[in-house]
């Protein structure tokens, strides 16, 4: 029967763990161990695939792929699993607009922006009216609208990138905004909005987009930290992070965030904060901005832990560790420099494919460790 969500959507609940990431460790990982005589890691790797991970969307073809997966965690609530689904919306037109290697399908000026509301957003809540009874959890396109904070001066594709960028945001929590669905905005993270500048603006950025957007019942707040490494909160701030000596870590920044949301119209936001890839501190990162498949990095606090801060509704692991996050390639079309750097592991695929380094890496890193 049809349910609505109100609070806390995590609270009671357990986050879906999906049959794809599964498959990537059984079908990629755990055979490339074996070959490389490090089967002893394969029951480890085995551990990490019934860990809860979000479904990224980041392509058109994705979208009927939504069906099954609802139709899954259907079935397991009705064995008594009390499941949430957890997914990610991502598919911008001129998306990742600071960056080549995310860059996406849709551009705008290939009518990108009608083709991300007709082919993309309605097939995706047509799937969704489908399952009124299976509690949702959405991240709403990473990377787009902190760069509407931070980059619009320097970079040209995403000053163009605002309107549509906004527009897309906001038909999407407005046709998302279903009685079963928790929406949260990603907000970059703390060594990327925290910053006092980029905190100032960012209170009444979000706060206007949840008043644009007419109060969704459905918005429940911003999700932090995605595709990135920082803490969720630490005593010592790491080396790169020197000159933000209050706000290096994710607890931080949220906190410090919450109430400029609160002055500017926004009564009761939350937060959900990706620890997928922030187990080890600090990481080998040599600056902050350093976000191309980091070196020195382990899988984090698992997203059914606890958690103590009233602004947190749960620890998330949505980048799925061992997924690139871009090539190093230095030929491929989205070739991005950050992906070059001494920080980055190489050699790289192209983002979203199987990394198998990155994700041994993350695997001996792990804290807490897996058996
Ligand atoms: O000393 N000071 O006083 C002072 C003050 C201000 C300073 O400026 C700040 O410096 C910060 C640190 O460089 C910048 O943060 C970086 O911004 C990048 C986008 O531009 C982000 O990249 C994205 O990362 C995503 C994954 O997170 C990728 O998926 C995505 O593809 C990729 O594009 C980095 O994470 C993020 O760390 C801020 O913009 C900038 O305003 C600096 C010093
Ligand atoms: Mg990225």
């Amino acid at each position: 029967n049809p349910i609505t969500l109100s609070g806390n959507p995590f609270a009671g609940r357990k986050q879906y763990a999906n049959a794809y990431y599964s498959s990537e460790v059984y079908s990629l990982a755990v055979p490339s161990l074996v070959a490389a005589g490090k089967a002893s890691l394969t029951a480890a790797a085995k551990a990490v695939a019934t860990v809860p991970s979000f479904v990224w969307f980041d392509n058109i073809a994705k979208v009927p792929t939504l069906d099954g997966y609802l139709a899954d965690i259907r079935a397991k609530r009705a064995g008594g699993q009390d499941l949430i689904g957890i997914f990610v919306v991502y598919d911008l037109p001129d998306r990742d607009c600071a960056a080549l290697a995310s860059n996406g399908e849709l551009s705008i000026a290939n009518n990108g922006v009608n083709i991300y509301k007709t082919q993309y957003i309605d097939p995706l809540v047509t799937i969704f009216k489908k399952y009124p009874d299976v509690p949702v959890a959405l991240v709403i396109e990473p990377d787009s609208l902190a760069n509407m904070i931070t980059n619009k001066e320097s970079k040209p594709k995403c000053a163009n990138a605002q309107t549509a960028y906004e527009d897309c945001v906001n038909y999407a929590l407005t046709h998302l905004n279903l009685p079963n669905i928790a929406q949260y905005i990603d907000a970059g993270h703390a060594g990327w909005l925290g910053w006092p500048d980029n905190l100032t603006k960012s209170g009444p950025y979000f706060a206007n987009v949840y008043k644009r957007a007419g109060n969704p019942a459905s918005f429940r707040g911003l999700a932090t930290n995605v595709a990135n490494y920082n803490a969720w909160s630490i005593s010592q701030c790491p080396p790169y992070a020197s000159q933000l000596p209050d706000t290096c870590d994710e607890k931080r920044y949220i906190n410090k965030l919450a109430p400029l949301l609160k002055n500017n119209g926004w009564p009761d936001p939350h937060f959900i904060v990706d620890q997928g890839r922030s187990g080890k501190q600090p990481t080998g990162q040599q600056e902050w901005g350093d976000w191309c498949n980091a070196i020195g990095t382990g899988f984090g606090t698992r997203p059914d832990s606890p958690t103590s801060d009233p602004l947190l509704d749960a620890f998330v692991w949505i980048k799925p560790g061992g997924e690139c996050d871009g090539t190093s390639d230095t030929t491929a079309v989205r070739y991005d420099g950050f992906c070059g750097k001494t920080a980055a592991l190489k050699p790289a695929p192209e983002a979203g494919q199987w990394f198998q380094a990155y994700f041994e890496q993350l695997l001996v890193n792990a804290n807490p460790p897996f058996p």
